[in-house]
């Protein structure tokens, strides 16, 4: 594939509060490795990426004991207060006639097919770029909060169309370095890098990814990560 570099951008920096475990969840291991670290592994062997910047706690102290540290292939820059300032953070370290594939350490379970398939936005029309996404299975409810604090369904949302924006997200790396600075001049809610390209009137193509990326979030996301992963060695064995 003869285009600019790609490089994998992983935003690290944060402290899994939600996972409610003893350390931020990209430290938790699973089959002998931390989630972090199956993440990795997963970007640097795929043959289309150059090189990954991580975004890293300036308060964290579990990364430097991993081997992974002291990769080669590896540039580390401080994480941010929120993902997309510790995103910003590690596209400065990009030239700017490159991609930015950014992918979050939270999801260990993604698939070099599913790598290569968002890749081939780079030879299509959008010269901007694209995500994956799964589309939406369930039924989607609007919650209200009673003065208890009890939850009620408000109305339920159309689902048409409506999809669960994954990782990685890959965009042109100058396009999306501005599109972050313009959001986040503008106070906007950052949660993905396609919101930011979004807010800037950038046409952002979709492309199906596998459910099974999914982003290691609350304590019933680990089992079912290992499960993933596991999966996905078992293939790896019969190769
Ligand atoms: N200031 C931050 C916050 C989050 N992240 C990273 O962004 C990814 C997705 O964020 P999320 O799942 O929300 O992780 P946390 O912020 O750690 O989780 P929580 O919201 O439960 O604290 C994670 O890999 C996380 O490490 C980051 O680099 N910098
Ligand atoms: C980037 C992301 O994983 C896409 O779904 C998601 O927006 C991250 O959100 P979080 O609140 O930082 O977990």
């Amino acid at each position: 594939m003869n285009h600019p570099e790609i490089y994998a951008v992983v935003p690290a920096a944060g402290i899994g509060s939600r996972m409610q475990a003893d350390r931020p969840k990209q430290y938790l291991t699973i089959a002998g490795k931390t989630i972090l670290e199956h993440t990795l592994e997963t970007l640097i062997s795929h043959p289309d990426i150059h090189r990954v910047i991580i975004a890293i706690s300036p308060s964290d102290e579990y990364f430097s004991t991993l081997p992974v540290s002291q990769a080669q292939w590896l540039t580390v820059v401080a994480g941010g207060h929120d993902r997309a300032t510790s995103v910003q953070n590690g596209l400065a370290a990009l030239p700017e006639q490159s991609w930015a594939l950014v992918h979050d350490a939270a999801r260990p379970c993604l698939s070099h097919a599913d790598i290569t398939t968002l890749l081939g936005v780079i030879s299509d029309d959008t010269q901007t770029g694209g995500i994956l996404a799964s589309p939406v299975r369930d039924t989607m409810k609007r919650a209200t909060k009673t003065g208890s604090g009890a939850l009620n369904v408000s109305h339920t949302e159309c689902r048409d169309n409506l999809w669960h924006a994954l990782t990685p997200q890959l965009f042109n790396t100058g396009v999306l370095r501005n599109a972050l600075v313009q959001g986040i001049a503008a106070g906007a809610t950052i949660t993905d890098e396609a919101s930011a390209m979004e807010a800037q009137g950038h046409q952002v193509r979709l492309i199906e990814g596998n459910p099974a990326n999914i982003k290691i979030t609350r304590p019933a996301d680990l089992p079912l990560a290992a499960f993933y992963l596991s999966e996905q060695a078992s293939k790896q064995n019969k190769r």
